[in-house]
């Protein structure tokens, strides 16, 4: 190589194209295997979504109640502590019972709201006697209660994987959400246990939940980075 060859860069300029920005710095992302890696998870969205609400709802109300038992093994709510849960839709598993029992602890229980497309959830606070509203594609969310930030986020899962990566409905939301939080929550995936894939294939934006639970199995996060 000639001192002519000096391009400039420290690798081909080329790589400048993948570099995506990012809320913690620059990332390196191959397009073509981010545009197939797309339309793969809505297609196994679209799979998994049509699985469980085939799935009979008492077999999903006894999952949900083994989850809730999980739960009350892993999480010692009490005052003083933040937990956002969510308000089911889409054959989501219902854990309102348990985010009602939590509020009984003295623990402040929490919805999330979506404020606008691209932008994080936000939390509000939710007790048994909350007016609700309608919140995007009619998601029940409180109408008039103070914004927290949860200690615990319990986030429902469309899928996930062995190393704990979500696969949700493809807004994004909860990733953008974590990676804007101030500090850290412990994060817990819920969902059935036939929601698990291989892999779903990690992207940059993806943040991993630091336990899944299935009403059968507890999964736990190993790696960390
Ligand atoms: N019960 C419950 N509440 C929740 C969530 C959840 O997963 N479950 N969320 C967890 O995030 C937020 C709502 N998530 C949403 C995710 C996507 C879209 C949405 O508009 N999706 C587009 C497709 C996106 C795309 O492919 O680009 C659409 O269907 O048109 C709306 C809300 C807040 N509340
Ligand atoms: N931190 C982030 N900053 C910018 N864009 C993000 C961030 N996190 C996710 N996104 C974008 O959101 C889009 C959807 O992401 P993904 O397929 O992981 O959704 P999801 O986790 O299934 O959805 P949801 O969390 O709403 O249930 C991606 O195109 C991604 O680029």
């Amino acid at each position: 190589m000639s001192s002519d060859d000096y391009s400039g860069f420290a690798s081909s300029p080329c790589f400048a194209h993948e570099l995506v920005e990012t809320e913690s710095g620059y990332a390196v992302a191959d397009p073509v295997a981010a545009r197939d890696v797309a339309r793969w998870r809505k297609a196994e969205r679209e799979r998994l979504i049509a699985e469980r609400r085939r799935e009979p709802v008492e077999a999903r109300n006894r999952t949900a109640e083994a989850i809730a038992a999980q739960l009350d093994q892993l999480i010692a709510p009490g005052p003083g502590v933040a937990i956002s849960l969510y308000w089911p839709f889409r054959g989501e598993l219902d854990l309102r019972g348990w985010m009602r029992s939590v509020t009984e602890t003295g623990a402040r229980a929490a919805l999330p709201i979506v404020t606008a497309k691209g932008r994080p959830l936000i939390f509000r606070q939710w007790t048994p006697y909350t007016r609700m509203a309608r919140g995007v594609w009619n998601i029940p969310v409180p109408d008039d209660e103070p914004e927290l930030t949860p200690d615990v986020v319990i986030a429902p899962l469309v899928g996930f994987d062995s190393e704990c990566y979500r696969l949700g409905y493809g807004g994004g939301y909860f990733d953008r959400t974590l990676a804007s939080l101030p500090g850290k929550p412990m994060v817990i995936g819920v969902g059935q246990a036939f929601a698990a894939l291989p892999t779903i294939y990690p992207q940059w934006h993806d943040i991993p939940m630091d336990l899944i639970v299935t009403g059968e199995d507890t999964i736990r996060r190993t790696i960390s980075t």
